[in-house]
């Protein structure tokens, strides 16, 4: 199992944010977490990472306990795609690449050709290959996200976090990286990411995840989860679920829109 959360629950100071959530993610599963603004799904994020340490319950990613492991060791776990950074990285696109390979050198290694190679390899995988050697403050917001995203795969983790990963994104660039992140699943990575587009949890995810008030309130196959009831009852929008191609594709049409 990739992911395992029991009875999670958390609280800025006396402010409870989550309560109570139980939920599994296995190998290879892609999961899209959806919830208003606001409901917890960074703080989750967070929680799972280890980077809010001060939750009741329990949380497991790859039978381990990320709080008790160093910050090498959660390395190997579990790669993290921030919502939004500060660009501190004045070195080449590169060199941010190869920093996800750090957890496997020795104290003041430098990678090598095998690093290098899993970096290029990760570029070209996103389709950025020929922004390597260009300054990583010098490209558009964009571009660093998918740098980001190249990174993440270059660490070579076997679960990856992605908080609304194409939110900097354009159309091409987000249908090019969502269908990558599927392929990854399909090839044995965990993915769980946030998303504030329900089409995109029909189109790319394989479990959905909704957060409503602190709580879980549902998990389980996007077509089964993502009902007009539901998004209506999330984001006081009345909506339509449409099936198109045999039902093989599902969207959501804003009823004020058509009416
Ligand atoms: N460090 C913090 N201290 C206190 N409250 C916080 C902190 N971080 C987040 N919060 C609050 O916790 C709640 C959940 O925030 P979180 O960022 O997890 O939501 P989210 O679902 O990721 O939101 P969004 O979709 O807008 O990114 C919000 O009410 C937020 O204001």
């Amino acid at each position: 199992m990739s992911i395992e959360v029991t009875n999670l629950s958390f609280a800025y100071g006396n402010r409870e944010v989550l309560r109570d959530l139980n939920f599994s993610i296995p190998d290879g599963c892609l999961v899209n977490v959806l919830g208003p603004n606001g409901v917890g799904k960074s703080t989750l994020f967070r929680c799972i990472l280890g980077l809010n340490p001060h939750y009741s319950g329990s949380i497991l990613v790859n039978g381990k306990d990320l709080r008790a492991l160093s910050v090498r060791q959660r390395a190997r776990e579990i790669s993290y795609i921030p919502q939004s950074h500060a660009s501190v990285y004045d070195y080449e696109v590169i060199d941010v690449v190869l920093m996800a390979t750090g957890s496997e050198l020795k104290l003041l290694g430098t990678p090598g050709p095998e690093q290098l190679q899993r970096a290029h390899a990760a570029l070209e995988r996103i389709g950025i290959e020929h922004l390597a050697h260009r300054t990583y403050t010098q490209i558009s917001g964009g571009e660093q996200q998918l740098v980001l995203i190249a990174r993440a795969l270059a660490q070579n983790a076997r679960t990856i976090i992605m908080d609304e990963p194409t939110s900097a994104l354009d159309y091409g660039n987000t249908v090019r990286v969502l269908s990558c992140v599927r392929q990854l699943a399909r090839e044995g990575l965990s993915i769980v990411q946030s998303t504030h587009n329900p089409d995109h949890a029909f189109l790319y995810s394989d479990q959905t995840m909704v957060l409503s008030e602190g709580r879980l309130r549902a998990f389980g196959d996007p077509k089964d989860v993502i009902t007009s009831e539901l998004i209506s009852e999330l984001y006081h929008v009345e909506v339509e679920v449409n099936s198109l191609y045999g039902d093989k594709v599902r969207v959501c049409v804003p009823l004020s829109e058509v009416d």
